[in-house]
């Protein structure tokens, strides 16, 4: 196996993970590579009448545990080796967390950032007319990510109803409220994260009130700087893809939110916050207790990781630290939260949005709420025992745990290979 590649470099911690079990290699081999990973094209009409098209890939890489489950996430530089990636991390998320689902991922390239809104409508029903074969409530799941929301999500079931001729709310979370999704998915990736360090926080050393920087302002991000504020811990930093800001004594969180949804960068926002504007580099290496990555894969590496004066990192982006960096870290006495724990409270509301399509049946906030927490604590728990236990990262102790319950499946489903479609 070579290193040079974001799944390859992703299978190192599957491996690592593994050497602290008495793991059949079939195991192994079964989660190396994904189960099948389509490629296309979409070809839409542009406004001014000409035509364009864009690359988009759906992974499912395994279902052992259940259908696929993950989201889509439109964005310039995606690429099929970065789908199977994060395909890959759903599977370990939905097993950390015991949810009845194999994992999976999709992806556009393009930037949504330079469609008008009826020219990202045409992209979202084309992906869907695309994968409608690959998809399915009990087959794979898709939800949003990176630049996709409630409103794609609801694009795309429209379109699937549309092509079966079916009333099917189940085949996609992350919808909008009115066509069946469900309460408390639109911050449940902050809240579950919220929820993970609340309980853990005295292991943590995070006792009292906390500084908090984040970088990524978008639902992962805000939804976490308001749960912060809202707790009494003071945000100190953010950044979004143009520009990050700082101020020691707390960022107005209502004003910045505010201002990003009227379509300002962080930036713009610093003279109205009296903020002042700091590299992306400063913002890994400010003074605070937590350090949020909610932005993109590898974005604390060799080169940045050192400066890092967190205590803790709660990683709510999905493969935010590498390899290399996550030793600098462990060196440093850093706790990172992995992602495939950390940042699960979004997938697991949306296990919630599916049974209650498949059920009918709507829950109110309130157990939403409820229901998030009690299964953050226990897995979370879970990981953190192991940790303690078997003396390693809680990295390393949320894939001991995912493997546990996967190889359990794998050896569950016989040594025949099985051909459903
Ligand atoms: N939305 C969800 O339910 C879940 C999201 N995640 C992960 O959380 C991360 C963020 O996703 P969302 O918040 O949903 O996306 P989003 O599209 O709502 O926001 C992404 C944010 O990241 C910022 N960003 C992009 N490149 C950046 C850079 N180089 N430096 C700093 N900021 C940058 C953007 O400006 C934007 O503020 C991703 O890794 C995603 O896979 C994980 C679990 C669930
Ligand atoms: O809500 C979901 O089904 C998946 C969300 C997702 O893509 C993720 O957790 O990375």
């Amino acid at each position: 196996m070579t290193d040079d590649n974001l799944l390859d470099r992703a299978l190192i911690r599957l491996e690592e993970a593994a050497s602290h079990l008495q793991i059949d290699q079939d195991v192994i081999e079964k989660l190396k590579y994904p189960r099948e990973t389509t490629k296309t094209s979409l070809l839409i009409r542009m406004d001014d009448g000409s035509r364009k098209s864009f690359l988009a890939w759906r992974c499912r890489y395994d279902d052992t545990r259940g259908p696929t489950k993950g989201g889509i996430r439109f964005h310039p530089d995606s690429t099929i080796e970065e789908v199977e990636t994060l395909a890959f991390w759903m599977t370990f998320k939905c097993a950390v967390m015991n949810l009845p689902y194999g994992g999976g991922k999709g992806a556009v390239r393009v930037d949504p950032r330079t469609l008008s809104k009826s020219e990202l409508e045409r992209l979202s029903r084309a992906y869907m007319q695309a994968f409608a074969r690959t998809v399915g409530p009990d087959r794979d799941i898709p939800a949003p990510d990176v630049y996709t929301n409630a409103m794609i999500m609801g694009w795309m079931a429209d379109e699937y109803n549309q092509i079966t001729g079916s009333v099917t709310p189940a085949v996609i979370t992350g919808k909008p409220i009115a066509l069946g999704g469900s309460l408390g998915r639109n911050d449940a990736t902050a809240r579950g994260g919220f929820y993970l360090v609340q309980h853990l926080a005295a292991e943590l050393g995070l006792s009292g009130s906390r500084t908090v920087a984040i970088q990524g302002f978008g639902n992962a991000g805000q939804y976490f700087a308001e749960l912060a504020a809202a707790d009494g811990n003071t945000v100190v930093a953010v950044s979004d893809s143009a520009g990050a800001i700082y101020k020691a004594d707390g960022l107005d969180v209502t004003k910045l939110i505010a201002g990003k949804n009227s379509g300002k960068r962080v930036a713009d926002l610093a003279a109205e916050l009296g903020a002042t504007v700091i590299s992306a580099d400063d913002l890994i290496a400010v003074e605070a207790d937590v350090l949020v990555p909610a932005a993109l894969e590898e974005m604390i590496t060799v080169k940045n990781a050192a400066s890092i004066k967190a205590k803790v990192v709660v990683e709510l982006a999905n493969g935010p630290v590498t390899a290399e960096a996550d030793k600098i870290l462990t060196e440093k006495g850093v706790v990172v939260l992995p992602d495939i724990l950390a940042n699960a409270g979004g997938v697991t509301v949306s296990y919630f949005e599916w049974v209650q399509n498949r059920q009918g049946f709507y829950w109110d906030l309130e157990e939403i709420h409820a229901r998030l927490k009690k299964m953050m604590e226990r897995e979370g728990r879970a990981v953190w025992d192991i940790a303690q236990e078997r003396k390693v990262s809680v990295r390393s102790a949320a894939y001991i745990h995912a493997l546990g319950r996967l190889s359990t499946a794998i050896e569950a489903h016989g040594t025949q290979p099985y051909f459903v479609g």
